[in-house]
C-alpha cells in the first residue's frame, strides 16, 4: 500500500518560492505522470518524497504518516543519468541493494539468504532482458540497458514508491517503446505507487493513469521568484488498460 497525500504544502528556498499550496490525493497504485516548464519544482517535489528535502510548510504523507526525513527501502529514484557502480558486473549492481537491506552490517549475504537474492536478481535479470548481460560490466552495457539495469536496481528491493525523474530523456527515442514496455510490466508486477516527471506530453498520455502538470497560477514580472508553481491541471488518463497484471512477470517478480 502506498497512497500520497499532500496538504497546502510549500517549498521556498531563502526567498525563491518554488512550490505553492499543492494539494493532491494519490491512491494506492497510480502511475503518475508529471510534465511541467524547466525549474518550476518537478524534481523538488520527487526529492521531498524521497525524503532528502523538506517542505518549508504543510503536509506530505504516505500512507496518512509523514515522509520520514531519510531515504528508505519503501521509496526507489531512477534518474536520467544512470546511476551504477562502474566496478560491479550487472549482476553485483542488483546484488548489491538486497546485500546492503538484507546484513547491514556486513553488506554481504551468506547460505540460503544468498542463495534466495541470487535468485531473485536472476529472474528480475530475466524480467528485464539482461540476463546473458549478467557477467558484463556497465561500461559495457548501451544507454538503454544501463538505464534497465537502474530501473531494476530501484525495483529489487520492492519499494512502495518508484520515483522517476525523466529516465528516458537520455535515451534514443528508438528504444523508449521497450523501457515504456519493462516500466509498465514492473508497475504491474511490483504493485507499486508511481510518479513520473518526463518532457516529452506523448509518454506522459502513455503511461500514466493520471497526469500532473505543474506550473505557476500567478506571475509578477518585477519578481519571478515571489510565487511558486501548483498542480493547474489533474488529468485522469487510460486507467483500464494498465489494470490487469501481467500473469508472467507477476510470478517471476512477486514471490
Ligand atoms: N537545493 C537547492 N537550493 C536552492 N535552490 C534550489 C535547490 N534545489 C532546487 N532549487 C531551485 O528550485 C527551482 C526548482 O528546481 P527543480 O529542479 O525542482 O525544477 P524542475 O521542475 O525539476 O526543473 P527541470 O525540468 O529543469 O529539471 C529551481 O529554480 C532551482 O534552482
Amino acid at each position: 500500500m502506498a497512497s500520497v497525500t499532500v496538504k497546502h504544502l510549500w517549498k521556498e528556498y531563502g526567498d525563491q518560492v518554488v512550490l505553492e499550496n499543492l494539494n493532491l490525493h494519490v491512491a494506492d497504485r497510480e502511475f503518475v505522470t508529471i510534465i511541467g516548464a524547466s525549474g518550476c519544482g518537478k524534481t523538488t517535489f520527487l526529492r521531498m518524497l524521497l525524503g532528502v528535502e523538506q517542505p518549508t510548510k504543510g503536509q506530505l504523507l504516505i500512507d496518512g504518516q509523514p515522509v520520514p526525513a531519510e531515504p528508505g527501502p519503501d521509496r526507489g529514484i531512477v534518474f536520467q543519468r544512470y546511476s551504477l557502480f562502474p566496478h560491479l558486473s550487472v549482476l553485483d549492481n542488483l546484488m548489491l541493494g538486497l546485500e546492503f537491506s538484507g546484513s547491514r552490517w556486513l553488506g554481504k549475504l551468506f547460505g540460503a539468504r544468498r542463495r534466495e537474492a541470487l535468485e531473485k536478481a536472476e529472474s528480475l535479470l530475466e524480467a528485464i532482458g539482461l540476463h546473458t548481460a549478467r557477467d558484463k560490466y556497465p561500461s559495457q552495457l548501451s544507454g538503454g540497458m544501463q538505464q534497465r539495469l537502474s530501473i531494476a536496481q530501484s525495483v529489487i528491493r520492492e519499494p512502495k514508491i518508484l520515483l522517476l525523474d525523466e529516465p528516458f530523456g537520455a535515451l534514443d527515442p528508438g528504444i523508449t517503446a521497450d523501457m515504456h514496455e519493462i516500466i509498465l510490466r514492473l508497475w504491474q508486477a511490483n504493485r507499486m505507487t508511481i510518479f513520473m516527471i518526463t518532457h516529452d506530453l506523448k509518454e506522459s498520455f502513455q503511461l500514466g493513469t493520471r497526469l500532473l502538470v505543474f506550473d505557476k497560477r500567478r506571475h509578477d514580472p518585477h519578481a519571478p521568484e515571489r510565487y511558486g508553481a501548483t498542480v493547474t491541471y489533474d488529468i485522469p488518463l487510460n486507467r483500464k488498460k494498465h489494470t490487469a497484471p501481467t500473469p508472467a512477470l507477476t510470478a517471476e517478480l512477486v514471490r
